[in-house]
């Protein structure tokens, strides 16, 4: 079988390898570049993104190399000979800088620095963005949906709505930003993520009545039962035939974990099925509610006082819904030591040229305050300034500083250790609670600033008017 990790130098658009091409045979593939990975706009219309899928990625530029069946693919698709004998014995070596996954970052940051020779830092643009963009777009999905759900239990259960392949992925970042398992169990294999789940109507409709479904299901799984009470009547059948299977568990010892609504209005038949089992003194039989439901949904069902105990969302998690792609992009930066800029008609496209890092400034309580761009040989800032209006800055000198952009792979070895999800969304959590409460409302949050040095701003300037000059 032909799996992705073995053909990842394949993973790529066409234009990165003919690019490639064209640097090898001009003679540029010493030329020594930086690339760096940043987005521009919030998914969600949010205040922030959760950063996620870097250890997937280093995994995979592990193995980011050319086979004989993969050179002869390329033959066939037309790279010259020479250069294809270049990929023989390609192998990717760059050094990567990153920001930790789990943490909590802003548009236009460099969260990710490649440097490298020019034809490896090119050649991964397409498969660094495909798993950056979105593992962070889910991980943030995630985030704001365990913002509305508190403490309660928050199960994944988007494979079968998921993109394709992508559900593999988009499960790792549910976790990271927040659920606490996930139905897709080749996630929980290849991710040490915990896997659960419930039963589906099919159980419940293959008998011929939905107390012998019930009883047949507790009779297996006595200490993990959770009911589905929706298929006939969730107030009717399906609620009264769960109370008989509980008391049933109790004679033997155990007891029945919880129903599972899945239609209706959630919040009113939560309260009475929470009110029907209270009163035959089954107040430890959860409620879970699946149906389509999202972090608004959520808000409101808690606004309206509905008994839930725990979640099950699917489609509109994996989904990442309502933000289609997150539009995280890889821009060259400086080659061979001299910065590179990227103009545009549309000012806030302008790049910020050359080798950086990037600073997080936190305040007498410690959240968040601003993050600074420096210049990556700049040991610290007394100021930073909005990247276009110079007479908008900060002073900074008094407040603690941490740089966010840590090295994690040197000459194409990984530094780091590989964590699970679940240990990532506990460094997400400490983040959180970091992050000043007016970035997390869902209706126009407040924009985190985001600034840069002055000499960064020196340069940008600078080369900004060198080019306008050469156009002119
Ligand atoms: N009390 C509530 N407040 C706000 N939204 C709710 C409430 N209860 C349910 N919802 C949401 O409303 C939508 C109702 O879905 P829909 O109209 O498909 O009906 P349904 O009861 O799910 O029927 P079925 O699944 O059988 O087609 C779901 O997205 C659900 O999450
Ligand atoms: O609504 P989502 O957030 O996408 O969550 C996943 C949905 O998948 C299942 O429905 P499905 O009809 O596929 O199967 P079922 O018979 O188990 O309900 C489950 O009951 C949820 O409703
Ligand atoms: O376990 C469940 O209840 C489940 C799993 C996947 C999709 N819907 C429900």
């Amino acid at each position: 079988m032909n799996t992705l990790t073995e053909n990842a130098g394949l993973y790529t658009d066409y234009y990165e390898l003919t690019m490639a091409q064209g640097y090898y045979l001009s003679g540029k593939e010493q030329e020594q570049t930086v690339f760096d990975y940043y987005y521009r706009t919030n998914p969600y219309k949010g205040g922030y993104l959760v950063f996620a899928g870097l250890y997937d990625l280093l995994k995979i530029l592990k193995n980011f190399r050319y086979d004989d069946k993969n050179i002869a693919f390329l033959r066939k698709s037309g790279l010259r000979e020479e250069f294809l004998n270049y990929l023989k014995d390609f192998k990717f070596n760059a050094t990567i800088y990153s920001v930790r996954e789990g943490e909590i970052v802003f548009p236009n940051e460099p969260i990710v620095r490649v440097e490298g020779n020019i034809i490896e830092a090119q050649l991964i643009e397409t498969l660094l963005l495909n798993y950056l963009n979105f593992q962070s777009l889910i991980a943030t999905k995630a985030c704001r949906i365990r913002n509305v759900i508190g403490k309660k239990a928050f199960a994944d259960f988007g494979l079968r709505r998921a993109q394709g392949l992508g559900g593999v992925h988009a499960s790792r970042a549910a976790v990271i930003g927040g659920a606490d398992s996930t139905s897709n169990v080749y996630s929980g294999f290849n991710y040490d993520i915990p896997v659960s789940g419930t039963q589906a109507h099919a159980w419940v409709q293959s008998f011929d009545d939905e107390l012998e479904a019930f009883r047949k299901y507790a009779e297996i799984n006595p200490t993990s039962t959770v009911l589905l009470v929706d298929t006939y009547n969730t107030l009717k059948s399906g609620v009264p035939n769960a109370i008989i299977i509980a008391k049933e568990l109790e004679e033997k010892g155990n007891k029945l974990i919880g129903i599972r609504l899945d239609s209706g209005d959630l919040a009113y038949l939560s309260k009475k099925a929470r009110k029907m089992l209270d009163d035959e003194g089954l107040d430890y039989v959860q409620i879970f509610a699946s149906n389509q439901l999202n972090e608004y949904v959520i808000k409101s069902l808690n606004e309206q006082g509905a008994r839930i105990d725990g979640y099950g969302i699917g489609t509109e998690l994996v989904t990442g819904k309502d933000t289609g792609a997150l539009d995280g992009v890889y821009k060259l930066v400086e080659n061979n030591g001299n910065p590179r800029l990227k103009i545009s008609e549309n000012i806030e496209k302008i790049t910020i040229p050359g080798k950086k890092k990037l600073m997080r400034y936190f305040d007498q309580d410690n959240k968040f305050f601003r993050d600074g761009i420096l210049l990556a040989n700049e040991e610290s800032a007394n100021k930073i300034y909005h990247p276009f209006h110079r007479d908008k800055n900060t002073e900074v000198t008094n407040f603690r500083a941490e740089e966010l952009t840590q090295k994690v792979m040197e000459n194409g070895e990984i530094l780091i250790e590989e964590k699970t999800p679940g240990e990532i969304n506990a460094y997400l959590k400490q983040r959180f609670n970091q992050l000043p409460d007016e970035h997390k409302r869902f209706i126009s949050p407040h924009i985190y600033k985001v600034g840069v040095s002055e000499n960064l701003l020196d340069l940008r300037d600078s080369m900004l008017k060198n080019i306008r000059e050469r156009i002119k």
